[in-house]
């Protein structure tokens, strides 16, 4: 007598907000999972919350960071694994960063770990820039590092989201005046002390926070982090084919991270760089563009895709011994 093979139990608390809605649309198809659902009217009810959670062989906490630390305070079961998107635990040594492309090793660690911190879209792109660089020696761990950050506007969930679609829908009613400073891109956490700089510098093994200016934009999603240098900010006999090779030989095999030609012609040529083009893949790409004495990094990625949801799917995939790729668009 053949029985079923086991399918997996998956649960996504904050299952109708923007990063849960795309994990349910993304695992929706898979013979595999089971997905769990909770009565939309029982959503924020802690009891069912606690037993769906404890149900899950894997849950993902899509939440504001408060609600996810109660949450992880609600699992008793040992075997459930948790994915929490949120800024909560990410640089708690207790919890292990989701990027599995972090350093040799972190595979092994997400697989056998049951508390997973998703990263920051901001932060993905920096550290995949940046950690080759600090472990190669090129770039010292006291470094004095800059980026800037332009996102589309989902990266600030639901609210922004209506704050800007909002807009888009009062000017086609004629309305121009009202909020025209959405129209243009703004930057923004100017206090200097953006939620994802934390992990930026822990996971990339920096003993200095970078500056960080992220800039939000009037489109749905995409991002792309740049990080300037002056070659002397580097060891000695580094040149922008250096940064290049390391990145390119430590993400050789990587299924989602592509290291693009140095000094991309393609970008040149077309006279501008599209901050979309990784839109609806899981793909990091990553840029080294060299000047006179300059190199100029810059990572792009879906902040949805790899920065968000995306990732914890990959995650997931991982952590249960599955294919990395199911579900996910190179
Ligand atoms: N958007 C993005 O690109 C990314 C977001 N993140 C992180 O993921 C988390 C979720 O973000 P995002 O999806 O954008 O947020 P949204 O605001 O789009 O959704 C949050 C969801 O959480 C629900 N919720 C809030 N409080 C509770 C609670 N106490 N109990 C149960 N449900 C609750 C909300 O329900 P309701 O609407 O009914 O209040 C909503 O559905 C955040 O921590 C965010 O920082 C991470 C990476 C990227
Ligand atoms: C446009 C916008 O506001 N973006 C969010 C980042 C979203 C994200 O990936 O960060 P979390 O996972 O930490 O929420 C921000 O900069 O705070």
């Amino acid at each position: 007598m053949s029985t079923a093979p086991k399918k997996f139990r998956v649960y996504v608390d904050g299952q109708e907000g923007t990063t849960g809605l795309r994990i349910h649309e993304m695992l929706a198809a898979r013979p595999d999972l089971e997905l769990l659902r909770i009565s939309p009217e029982l959503r924020k009810d802690d009891a069912e919350r606690a037993r769906l959670l404890n149900a899950a062989d894997v849950a993902f906490l899509c939440l504001p960071d408060e609600a996810s630390r109660a949450a992880a305070k609600m699992i008793t079961n040992p075997d459930t694994c948790l994915i929490d998107a949120s800024t909560a635990h990410r640089t708690d040594p207790s919890w292990v960063y989701g990027l599995p492309e972090l350093a040799p090793g972190q595979r092994e660690a997400l697989r056998t770990a049951k508390r997973i911190a998703n990263p920051g879209c901001h932060a993905t792109a920096f550290i995949l820039l940046m950690r080759p660089l600090v472990d190669a020696g090129l770039v010292a761990v006291d470094a004095n590092v800059t980026a800037t950050s332009i996102t589309g506007y989902s990266g600030g969930g639901k609210k922004m989201i209506e704050q800007y679609q909002g807009w888009h829908a009062r000017q086609m009613d004629g309305e121009r005046q009202v909020d025209a400073a959405l129209s243009a891109p703004r930057p923004y956490a100017l206090g200097l002390a953006h939620k994802h700089i934390p992990e930026m510098k822990t996971c990339s093994k920096l003993t200095r926070a970078p500056v960080f200016m992220p800039i939000v934009g009037n489109f749905y999603k995409g991002l792309a982090v740049s990080i300037p240098f002056h070659l002397n900010q580097f060891a000695a006999d580094t040149d922008a084919a250096k940064v290049h090779a390391t990145l390119a030989e430590r993400y050789a095999g990587e299924p989602f991270v592509n290291v693009m030609p140095l000094s991309d012609p393609a970008v040149i040529a077309e006279g501008s760089f599209d901050v979309q083009a990784c839109n609806d893949t899981q793909r990091a790409d990553l840029f080294v563009f060299a000047g006179a004495g300059q190199v100029l990094l810059m990572a792009r990625i879906d902040n949805l895709g790899k920065g968000a949801s995306g990732a914890a799917v990959q995650t997931m995939n991982l952590h249960l011994g599955l294919p990395e790729t199911l579900s996910l668009q190179d």
